[in-house]
């Protein structure tokens, strides 16, 4: 990327710079943590500038109010203490909850109560009846077991409460690996972690119950390209994506196979091939057999449509130069003919984008996965990867690392939040998403945008984060209403959102 081009994304993003995106487990982070107190920065140095940093995301949400803070016994627990002595400093009323007085702590935690002058109440006596804003303290990257009787009990006392929840570091029960809620949680409306998100404030139930996530820069001693995932965002992959050039040819701009199906699923061949189109491939051929050929020709116009008679012709068109890539799946059906049809576009060597149909058909057919070519993508669904990938188990991050292990292609695993995989990467979890997108052919558009960069020559694991990205930003865009029938239009939006504009 120029450096012009990588400014300006930055500034119409209004964004960090790529490290930004770092995703760190919890155990990692400890790791970390130690790491930067060898390097001369003293434990309650960093947990100072954690309590401050919480301090100035509250005060910049919320005027002066009723602060009741919930503090545990470790150094989440020593975070609480701060916070508690810069907001009693700044005259804020502030109640501290918490069955581990000074003489019960240990080391930064210790330090940090002792400092605050603050007499703690029991937890069993926290006072949750005015609804004040409640600061959660308890439990962060230490989380050992799931959360259980009277710690359980008081988190769903503060959840009755209807008072406003700030997590520190992590929502306390909330596994920060797996975003898995242990034993009981408390969902904040706003996280303040430290260093870099979690995994587990995206994954599973991480995302409802971390709320507006912020990420304070403490001054951890954090490498770039020591992640353990990354936060899917344009500037991971951008600059590896074609803008026309001034003298474009259609082909030279990649063309696109899509294969379709039976008369009756000619929709969503036919997304797939419209949200390629958008995305900027550019010639767009669906193959068709003649039986389903005016079911097809009827609803596009700027996709061509060729009949093919059998699957050693759709085998040398597939093969032809004029084809870079191909989706299949969609709309596909899963009989014979779909089969031998499926069997046809593996053997033209071209990367491809396999979905829906052509994913069951590769799960009653395990040898062929190992035939696909190099730099295709997988984008299952939760029923489609158990099929393909039975004996696979584990957290969706684990399961797409293991997926991609196995199959040597990018596996998308779609979810609330998607998981990104290519075998050696580091793999990516997207978040840019809405509710909407759980509407019917919503993955065929998907399907469309990965397969557009495809066939535009973008390696397999940026077209899958592009992809998951703008359909994401897309069905933003749309907001309610919406229907896959119409979501390509909004395409061009995501476009313009991460400023793909050929350089005046
Ligand atoms: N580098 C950073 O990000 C910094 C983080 N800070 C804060 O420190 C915590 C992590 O502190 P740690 O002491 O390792 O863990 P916790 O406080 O989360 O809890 C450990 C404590 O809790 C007990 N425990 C664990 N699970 C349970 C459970 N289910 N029930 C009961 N008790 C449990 C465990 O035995 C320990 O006693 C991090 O989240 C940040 O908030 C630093 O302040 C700054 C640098
Ligand atoms: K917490």
């Amino acid at each position: 990327m120029s450096a012009g081009r990588s400014n300006a994304l930055r500034l119409m993003m209004n964004s960090a710079p790529k490290s930004g995106r770092q995703l760190i487990f919890p155990a990692h982070m400890a790791e970390i943590d130690a790491r930067t107190i060898a390097g001369g920065t003293p434990g309650i140095v960093l947990m100072e500038r954690a309590g401050q940093a919480v301090v100035t995301v509250l005060r910049g949400i919320w005027p002066r109010r009723p602060v009741l803070i919930l503090a545990g016994p470790g150094n989440n627990g020593g975070d609480g203490w701060v916070i508690a002595r810069l907001l009693k400093e700044a005259g804020w009323p502030v109640t501290i909850a918490s069955d581990w007085p000074a003489g019960a702590l240990k080391g930064d935690a210790k330090l940090a109560c002792e400092a605050s002058g603050i007499t703690p109440v029991p937890l069993e006596e926290a006072d949750f009846s005015a609804a004040p804003l409640i600061v959660d303290a308890l439990f962060g990257a230490g989380l050992a077991r799931s959360i259980e009787g009277k710690l359980a009990e008081v988190l769903r006392r503060a959840a009755a409460s209807g008072g406003p929840v700030l997590a520190v570091d992590l929502p306390s029960g909330l596994c920060g690996t797996r975003g898995e809620v242990l034993g009981d949680s408390l969902k904040a409306d706003v996280t303040v972690t430290f260093g870099a998100a979690k995994p587990g404030h995206l994954l599973a139930e991480g995302r409802c119950y971390s709320g507006q996530l912020h990420v304070a820069d403490i001054g951890l001693d954090l490498c770039e390209g020591e992640e353990d995932a990354l936060w899917n965002h344009p500037l991971l992959w951008w600059d590896r994506m074609p803008l026309p050039p001034s003298a474009a040819h259609k082909y030279a701009r990649g063309g696109l196979l899509v294969v379709g199906g039976p008369r009756h699923q000619g929709g969503a061949a036919r997304l797939t091939a419209k949200a390629a189109a958008v995305t900027g491939a550019g010639a767009v051929t669906l193959a068709v057999s003649a039986q389903a050929a005016d079911i097809y020709a009827a609803s596009i116009d700027a996709i061509m449509l060729r009949t093919v008679r059998d699957e050693s012709e759709l085998a040398d068109f597939a093969a032809s130069d004029k084809i870079a890539a191909i989706a299949i799946g969609p709309g596909l059906g899963t009989d014979e003919k779909a089969a031998a049809w499926l069997g046809a576009v593996l053997s033209a060597g071209k990367p491809l984008l396999l979905d829906a149909d052509a994913l069951t058909l590769l799960a009653k057919r395990a040898e062929r996965l190992a035939g696909c070519p190099e730099g295709s993508v997988l984008t299952p669904h939760e029923g489609e990867f158990k099929r393909l990938f039975s004996d696979v188990s584990g957290s969706p991050l684990e399961r797409a690392e293991e997926a991609a292990r196995k199959s040597g292609q990018t596996v998308l695993l779609k979810g609330a939040a998607t998981v990104i995989s290519a075998p050696g990467k580091t793999p990516v979890i997207n978040t840019r998403s809405s509710p909407y997108l759980a509407t019917a052919g919503s993955g065929d558009v998907l399907s469309g945008i990965i397969a557009g960069w495809l066939a535009q020559g973008v390696d397999s694991q940026a077209a899958a984060g592009a992809g998951a990205w703008m359909h994401g930003e897309s069905s933003l865009q749309y907001g309610p209403g919406l229907t896959a029938d119409t979501l390509w239009q909004k395409i061009p939006n995501a476009l313009h959102a991460i400023g793909a504009r050929t350089d005046d």
